[in-house]
């Protein structure tokens, strides 16, 4: 059994996740976790927010001598921004400080302040906010560790933002390489566009939205299953994708656009190599059949939506005044796509790590890679 919570508020003191079902004798490197921190920090069109912060990770329980040893991994992101804070994001006391009364269109302001019965909309927008996303990626940097310790690799490229589309043709997925670009895009001329895109979008007061791809290499077949629904591989990293803030969209292979064509053109066809070993031709399924992965990449695709908070505000509402008003307008990202798709990274390394525990054991290490090689031969036999 693997889950995973994270807890915190924005401008709070901090912001954790607990991991637990992390097998025992996993070695953790703190470097790569705080490496995954500094790339969701990333990416043009990021607000005020990110020069403050210099995300680092602080392992609190879990890990004794760089190793795992089975107990749940608390890990602690420190907020430096709560400094400038405390009047506002006081623990204890009366509040000192004007409310926030007129919600955004597109965030969780004004359904959050019905729900949970809240007069101010900072109640809410703290923990809406996509700050919790840095819990996330610290979460998701030790199921990497996991993973990669059975082989597996996870990388995400951005594909369109605003419109302007990155050319996806001819991609060898089972090879395609982590980049550093500003804004994860493979196709240089497109991310010029791109930043040119999100640079007019600030300028007019907008925001943007884009799609990205989360490739899982070197999958071993047969993770998840056909048996229940909730079994389902497509359906996890379907769920794991839309948790996030923004994500409206998910695609597995071709997605939505099996809608267009005839199976006989979408299906895809199996051979046998010399050593009868199983390949194929095409990848449409993105890697998974029957809702479970078939050893073909996984590919994932998340399209996310534009930036609720616009610099030139919208139309909305006062929920103190009840009078129609312009939307607030707090410190904002004109377009977060880049950072994103390093969330959606860590949430697809999240969702597999779970199938994979679910398949081979949590353990230890040594039974989970024991299991691992014994189905395999059983497999390649
Ligand atoms: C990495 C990332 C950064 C975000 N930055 C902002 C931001 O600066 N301002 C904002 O209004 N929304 C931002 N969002 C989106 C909101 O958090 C999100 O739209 C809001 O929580 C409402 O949830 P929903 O869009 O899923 O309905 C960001 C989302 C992500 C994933
Ligand atoms: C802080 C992060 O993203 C934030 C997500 C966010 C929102 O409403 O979702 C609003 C902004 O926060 P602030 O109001 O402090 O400027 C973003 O910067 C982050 O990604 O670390």
């Amino acid at each position: 059994m693997f889950r995973f919570l994270t807890a915190g508020e924005s401008h709070g003191q901090c912001l954790t996740a607990l991991v637990e079902g992390i097998p025992a004798g996993l070695k953790i490197n703190l470097d790569e976790i705080n490496r995954q921190m500094a790339r969701r920090q990333k990416g043009y069109g990021r607000g005020g927010r990110m020069s403050i912060e210099t995300d680092k990770v602080d392992i609190l329980s879990g890990v004794r001598f760089g190793e795992t040893m089975g107990d749940p991994i608390t890990l602690r992101v420190v907020n430096k921004d709560w400094e400038n804070w405390t009047d506002r994001m006081s623990v204890m006391g009366t509040p000192t400080w004007t409310k926030v009364t007129a919600a955004r269109p597109g965030h969780a302001d004004y359904v959050g302040i019905k729900k949970y019965n809240r007069e101010d909309i900072r109640d809410i927008l703290e923990r809406s906010s996509a700050r919790e996303t840095a819990a996330r990626v610290a979460a998701g940097a030790v199921a990497r560790q996991f993973l990669e310790a059975c082989g597996i690799k996870i990388v995400s490229h951005v594909i369109n933002i605003g419109g302007v589309k990155a050319n996806t043709d001819n991609i060898d997925y089972a090879n395609l390489q982590p980049n550093d670009s500003d804004l994860n895009c493979n196709d240089a001329q497109a991310e010029a566009k791109m930043r040119e895109a999100i640079r007019d979008a600030g300028q007019a007061g907008d925001t943007l939205g884009g799609t990205f791809e989360v490739v899982v290499q070197n999958m071993p077949i047969g993770v998840g299953s056909h048996i229940q629904w909730d079994k389902r591989l497509d359906m996890q990293l379907a769920g794991a994708m839309m948790s996030i803030q923004a994500i409206k969209g998910v695609e597995i292979g071709d997605g939505f656009d099996y809608a267009n064509h005839p199976g006989s053109q979408l299906h895809d066809e199996m051979f046998y190599n010399e050593d009868k070993t199983v390949y194929r031709k095409t990848n449409h399924a993105g890697g998974i059949e029957g809702g479970m992965s078939n050893g073909e990449p996984i590919i994932v695709r998340a399209c996310m939506k534009p930036i609720p908070t616009l610099m030139t505000p919208l139309h909305s509402i006062d929920i103190e005044s009840k009078q129609e008003v312009l939307a607030c307008k707090e410190r904002s990202d004109v377009c977060a796509v880049q950072a994103a798709s390093v969330v959606g990274e860590a949430m697809v390394a999240l969702a597999i790590t779970k199938a994979m525990i679910d398949k081979f054991g949590s353990d230890c290490m040594v039974d989970v890679l024991q299991n691992l090689q014994a189905y395999n031969k059983r497999i390649k036999g």
